[in-house]
């Protein structure tokens, strides 16, 4: 659905490049149609409004004029966005409940200011301003936060990184770090660190629309991470303004300094300071050595078993590995047309059944021989568990097509469909009561599409991604979007899932947090907060309820 109007709702909402829509094609609609088990036209508008309607706001600025004066003195005016439409673009994330009330062409709290700093100067006198004033600050990457955490719930300012702070500072070659501004966005840096012949390694489904200072503060994980580790894994050290000062480590692989203070911006979600730089590790890149295979299994017990069977194995790490359970191997085979094939009928006639069989998604970078040695071990390991390999082909094109799913998501709320993800980590011991349970719990809709993958991995553990497409309460959707978040979050919780694993806590998740953490810890967490953050300025309401 194209908008003709400029500054529409529709735009904020929208996932990425502008210029990419995905569009469900008649396999597609024929697909989510079996699988929601109602025709389409049935659970059609007017759930959700397209979000077609050109922005305008009800909502005056809610700062004193002197207050906007001084932050036009620090920055420049051309630094400072104050129109109707940059409001309600610096209002949300990608957090479900934001989508709907952006479809709603509802925003009850902008920010009053969106505020470009040039430099770190201008950050710390911002800090120091909105400390002494009480106005709240929420800094900003590109707002691909799926927690609610860019949000400005009582208004003030939104501190937009991407704008200047955006540059490569240094790069050293002999150590394999680089250095960057916060504001960097994912292909920028890997563009520089490619020409250079290395990769950052981290590859978010997010990775074109988002920022290294989010993946830090966040606490994320990208596509490989199991073998390039989480963020948290590398990151060495960083650059942070607190309205209480600077807070900067220096560069050392591993340090006996006492204890770390640098780890606790590494999913500070914008809650103690602003992270204006971050040294990170790179890898060399080895794109011509990189192996893909591609394994399926009976069923998703087998795959599990397999994959944690290779990770326990000790041989070496895959780079992208990942299972799909039953449900999602079946859609994705439905989607592309794969049912009926060929291949499909061979498969079937092995005993790889539809409904249950689960796929392997593997990609191992590094030095040759290290590359094939994985690959053929995981393969051989996989044998055990009814594991049969169907090629490279399909890991290719999963590769090719890594971030396009995300754009699957306006089409299907088009739909009136209620379509989100919820995330969690898990010891080997608990996942699969977790899995079962939380499906049990999702699937308890009717017409429910409950899709769930593995993909970090590591010996004691994994997470587990679930992705569910089911057709909304039409009456009541936000209601019901909540209670069943609630309900979602509390199973995971009952069966021993963590909170998050990557996607992070925002304004979504906080209400568990204290629970979840145990008083002590959550009231130590409040005091850090506290210390560099006297007046609760940085992004209220997120991380702490
Ligand atoms: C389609 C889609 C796919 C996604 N896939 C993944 C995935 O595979 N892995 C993953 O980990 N996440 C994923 N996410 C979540 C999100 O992209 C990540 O959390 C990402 O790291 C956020 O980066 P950002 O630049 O958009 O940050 P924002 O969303 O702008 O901010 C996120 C949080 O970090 C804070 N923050 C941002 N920059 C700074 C800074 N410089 N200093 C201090 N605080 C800061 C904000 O205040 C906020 O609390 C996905 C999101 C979407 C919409």
């Amino acid at each position: 659905m194209k908008s003709k109007l400029k500054n529409t709702y529709r735009q904020v909402l929208r996932w990425g490049n502008p210029h990419y829509e995905e569009k469900l094609n008649e396999q597609g609609k024929k697909t989510i149609q079996e699988l929601v088990g109602i025709p389409i036209t049935e659970v059609n508008l007017p759930t959700f409004l397209p979000g077609e309607k050109e922005i305008t706001l009800e909502k005056p600025i809610g700062l004193p004029p002197k207050y906007v004066l001084e932050f036009t003195d620090i920055v420049g005016a051309e630094n400072i966005k104050t129109s109707d439409f940059d409001r309600v673009k610096h209002s949300a994330g990608k957090f479900y409940g934001e989508l709907m009330q952006l479809r709603q062409e509802q925003v009850l709290t902008p920010p009053d200011l969106i505020i470009t700093p040039i430099d770190e100067a201008q950050i710390e006198t911002i800090l120091q301003r909105c400390q002494q004033w009480k106005i709240p600050v929420v800094p900003q990457g590109l707002r691909s936060s799926v927690t609610k955490g860019v949000g400005l719930p009582d208004g003030g300012i939104a501190l937009d990184l991407t704008a200047h702070l955006n540059q490569i500072i240094s790069f050293d070659e002999v150590s394999q770090t680089v250095t960057a501004q916060s504001g960097i966005t994912g292909p920028s840096l890997e563009k520089f660190l490619n020409s250079k012949g290395y990769t950052c390694g981290h590859f978010p489904q997010s990775f074109e629309f988002s920022t290294l200072g989010g993946w830090v503060a966040a606490k994320g994980a990208g596509q490989c991470s199991t073998g390039y580790g989480k963020i948290e894994d590398m990151v060495l050290s960083l650059k942070a303004y607190t309205p209480s000062g600077i807070i900067q480590n220096e560069t050392y692989p591993k340090s006996a300094q006492g204890f770390d203070i640098m780890p606790l911006f590494i999913g500070s979600e914008g809650t103690l300071g602003v992270i204006t730089q971050v040294t990170m590790k790179v890898r060399k890149l080895n794109v011509k050595n990189r192996r893909n295979a591609c394994i399926i299994f009976k069923d998703f017990e087998n795959a599990a078993a397999a994959m944690r069977a290779c990770i326990q194995g000790q041989f070496g790490l895959p780079h992208l590995f990942r299972i799909s359970d039953h449900e999602e191997t079946e859609v994705a085979f439905r989607m592309k047309g794969f049912e009926g094939s060929f291949s499909d009928k061979a498969l079937k006639a092995l005993g790889y059944k539809p409904n249950n069989r689960s796929l392997m998604f593997i990609s191992v970078e590094g030095d040759s021989d290290y590359t094939s040695f994985v690959v053929d071990k995981i393969k051989v390991t996989a044998k055990k568990f009814g594991g049969r390999s169907i090629g490279s082909k399909p890991t290719r094109k999963w590769l090719d097509q890594r971030y396009h799913s995300a754009y699957m998501r306006e089409p299907l709320m088009d739909l009136g469909l209620m379509t989100d993800t919820i995330e969690t980590a898990a010891m080997w011991y608990d996942i699969e009561k977790l899995w079962k349970n939380v499906r049990t719990y999702i699937k308890a809709r009717p017409n429910t599409v409950c899709m769930c993958h593995i993909s970090h991995v590591y010996e004691n553990g994994a997470n587990l991604y679930f992705t569910f497409i089911t057709p909304t309460d039409k009456s009541a959707p936000s209601e019901d979007y909540k209670t069943f978040h609630s309900g979602l979050v509390d199973t995971i919780l009952a069966n021993k899932g963590s909170l998050s694993h990557h996607h992070g806590i925002g304004r979504a998740l906080a209400p568990w947090m204290k629970d979840k953490l145990g008083e002590r810890s959550f009231e130590l967490m409040k005091s850090i907060k506290k210390d560099l953050d006297p007046n609760g300025v940085m992004n209220p309401g997120a991380l702490f309820d």
